[in-house]
């Protein structure tokens, strides 16, 4: 769990990429983590080629269900995605760098953008349980008690060492997502605001949900927060969403309680949609990733 250990350092995650390289015959240009329930978004790739994350040497392994643990290769309009088919949290027990050792990974392989998608709490009244909330910035709970990703050495030739966050989230991207979601009917159930990270794995207390809610978050999930440091730390272009899986309880009086079950099943009922979502912002920004 040690911050700056060989298993971090740009020479091991270098052979890391070298090996993820002696198994696929090109080089991906765009990452898309697969969050809670949206394992179906590789089915969209032509040509697929799967690396099962224990055949690759020091890669984290999946412990959440709905995580499968596998890394999907393949193409859509000619641009060359790789999915990450389950992704590390904080919880699962994994280093602030564990979790984000994959993003330096890909960055290697030549990824130039990251799309990021969760599964979330809403702290939002507007938004309703299956819309999807575009994030147009975060609330980072973990770094404002200390736990960042990037602390630690600065290695220049990821990034410098002092990353701004005002612009993380790429504008063009969010202005296509609005228009994808304008074509594909979804116009009302997508919404732009301020995801937040909490460590979990507990759901939300009413008191923390609603502190969070009055800090200006409109979602609440337990990951993306830290992929997104790393990645634009290293310069990738970053999109991320929640899909919004429950709402967050505000009131004692409620007697409804979140669960990753049900958390899993809404997001599989609406997985056609998500896919289309990523295929349509993936085909209107494509020239970008070619
Ligand atoms: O963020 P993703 O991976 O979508 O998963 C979300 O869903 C799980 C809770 O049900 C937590 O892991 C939370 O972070
Ligand atoms: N809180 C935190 N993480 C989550 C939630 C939630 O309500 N839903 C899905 N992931």
């Amino acid at each position: 769990m040690g911050d700056n250990t060989d298993e971090f350092n740009y020479e091991s995650l270098e052979t890391v990429a070298e090996f993820i390289r002696s198994k696929i015959p090109f080089s991906p240009k765009l990452l898309i983590i697969c969050g809670t329930g949206m394992a179906g978004i590789p089915e969209v790739l032509d040509n697929p080629i799967v690396l099962n994350y224990n055949e690759i040497p020091t890669f984290p392994l999946s412990t959440v269900q709905g995580h499968a643990g596998k890394l999907v290769f393949g193409t859509l309009n000619g641009v060359k995605i790789v999915c990450m088919k389950g992704r590390f949290h904080y919880f699962e027990g994994y280093s602030i760098k564990t979790i984000t050792k994959p993003i330096r990974i890909m960055k290697l392989l030549g990824v130039k953008a990251m799309f990021a998608t969760n599964a979330a709490g809403s702290l939002n009244p507007k938004f309703q349980v299956g819309d999807i909330m575009v994030l147009r910035d975060h609330l980072n709970m973990l770094s404002f008690g200390g736990e960042n990703p990037l602390r630690g050495p600065n290695d220049s030739r990821f990034g410098e060492r002092f990353t701004p966050m005002n612009k993380a989230y790429d504008r063009q991207l969010i202005k296509i997502a609005h228009e994808v979601a304008k074509d594909i009917g979804l116009a009302d159930n997508c919404h732009e605001g301020v995801f937040a990270i909490v460590s979990g794995p507990n759901y939300e207390s009413v008191a923390e949900a609603r502190a969070l809610s009055i800090l200006g978050a409109d979602t609440v999930g337990m990951s993306t927060v830290p992929e997104v440091l790393v990645a634009r730390h290293c310069g990738m272009a970053v999109f991320a969403f929640s899909f919004i899986t429950n709402r967050c309880i505000v009131s004692y009086e409620e007697n409804d309680e979140p669960n990753h079950r049900n958390i899993l099943n809404v997001a599989d009922q609406r997985s056609e949609k998500v896919k289309e979502f990523v295929c349509k912002i993936i085909e209107k920004s494509q020239e970008r990733w070619l």
